[in-house]
């Protein structure tokens, strides 16, 4: 048997060597001659799998240890009879700790939750996660997601025009689906731009092709935009130099880049590899997660509203703000960034210290985040 994976896939190394000759390459690099004899092919985002890739191979399975699955061509992998498989949900909660570290910056500005409309486009596994962040630390909440809506029928649902008009922040969560009923490509484009409230936040950590970049930089321009965040792009790893330079924050496209999503995400493909070509790792997961080297987290909640304590202790855990300086500072260095990235450990992997002004709203508040607590409160 032969595996061949891309060699940025985390606790992959080792895994399979018993049952298989594994190779691994650069994402991008994977070629036809790499995968000929291959029976399964394990990636993450950056390899096309498609009919150029993968017609004259004899692999039967393709894995990805990613949600997003708009580097397959599902359509020609089904009619190849090739099975494919993602990892949904892997790194949900590594999104939602990008999304929560742009909240903390904002509540530090002085943002009052309780007056402040999120408006979630996608609500998925992540979109689902966010809601749930965005209530428990006091925000409004406005959700659309019209396959769901059709599905579980439109109580908690709105249009998106009616999302945008409404939201002071607007964060996108959907797949890049390139047409039909639910296409998402351009789906913050010149039109739909016109029905956003002046002056909203857009958060963009889906698929750069959702939101266009022209329309980005005109509603910059005209003020329709008061401040934007990105972490994925048109052409990444080539990123519009003017848009890099107007973005508030801008990170490479490692919104799900905690540890412990991409741990999860090479749990999942692990499995499904191994059940189909008949190895015994189909419970298998990594051993060990590395831990933040000091976990322990102090906090000073004296005269401190929940929402300011919760956001003192998500930078404590992640401050997007490093990302961003980093990307800043080395534009060019798209990828390198991403495959350098150091460790970063979701809320539940850390704990905090509790001072003595810490009350029940606060604790109740950085529980429902996730932290674990020295002595239990
Ligand atoms: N920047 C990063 O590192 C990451 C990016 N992502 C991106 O975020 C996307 C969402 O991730 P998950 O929530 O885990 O996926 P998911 O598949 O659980 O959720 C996607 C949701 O979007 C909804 N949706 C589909 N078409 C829509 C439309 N036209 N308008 C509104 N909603 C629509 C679906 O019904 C679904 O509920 C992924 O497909 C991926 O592209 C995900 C994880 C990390
Ligand atoms: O899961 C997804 O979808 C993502 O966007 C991943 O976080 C992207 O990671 P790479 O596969 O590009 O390393």
């Amino acid at each position: 048997m032969k595996i061949i994976a891309d060699d940025k896939i985390p606790f992959l190394k080792g895994v399979f060597e018993p049952y298989a000759t594994v190779e691994y390459y650069t994402g991008k690099d994977i070629q036809p001659e790499h995968v000929k004899n291959a029976n399964a092919l394990i990636v993450r985002t950056r390899t096309k799998c498609n009919e150029q890739l993968l017609k004259d191979s004899s692999v039967k399975i393709v894995a990805t240890a990613t949600i997003g699955t708009d580097h397959f061509d599902i359509p020609w992998l089904e009619k190849a009879g090739i099975d494919w498989c993602n990892s949904p949900g892997c790194n949900s909660g590594s999104v939602r700790q990008y999304i929560a570290s742009v909240f903390a910056h904002r509540i530090k500005e002085g943002l009052k939750p309780e007056s402040t409309t999120l408006g979630i486009v996608g609500v998925g596994m992540v979109g689902s996660k966010i809601e749930a962040l965005a209530r428990n630390l006091g925000f409004n909440v406005l959700l659309n997601d019209p396959p769901r809506e059709r599905n579980e029928g439109s109580d908690k649902f709105c249009s998106l025009e009616s999302l945008l008009n409404k939201s002071d922040i607007v964060t996108f969560h959907t797949p890049l689906n390139m047409e039909g009923p639910d296409a998402t490509f351009d789906l913050l484009n010149n039109d739909s731009i016109k029905f956003l409230k002046k002056g909203a936040i857009i958060i963009n950590s889906s698929r750069g092709e959702v939101t266009s970049s022209n329309t980005l930089l005109s509603g910059l321009d005209s003020g329709d935009i008061s401040r934007l965040v990105l972490d994925v792009w048109e052409n990444e790893p080539h990123i519009h130099p003017e848009l890099h330079k107007r973005t508030w924050i801008a990170t490479p496209h490692i919104a799900g880049y905690s540890m412990d999503g991409k741990a999860n995400g090479t749990t999942m493909a692990v499995q499904k590899v191994a059940s189909k070509l008949g190895f015994p790792l189909t419970e298998w997961a990594p051993e060990s997660i590395p831990s933040p080297a000091n976990r322990y987290i102090c906090l000073d909640a004296h005269d401190k509203h929940p929402s300011l304590v919760a956001a003192d202790a998500i930078l404590s855990t992640y401050d997007i703000k490093d990302d961003d300086l980093e990307l800043r500072n080395h534009p060019e260095e798209f990828e390198k960034i991403r495959g350098s990235y150091p460790i970063r450990r979701e809320f539940e992997a850390w704990i905090i210290h509790p001072d003595s002004y810490l009350n029940q709203e606060s604790v109740k508040t950085l529980k429902n985040l996730g932290f674990q607590f020295v002595i239990d409160r």
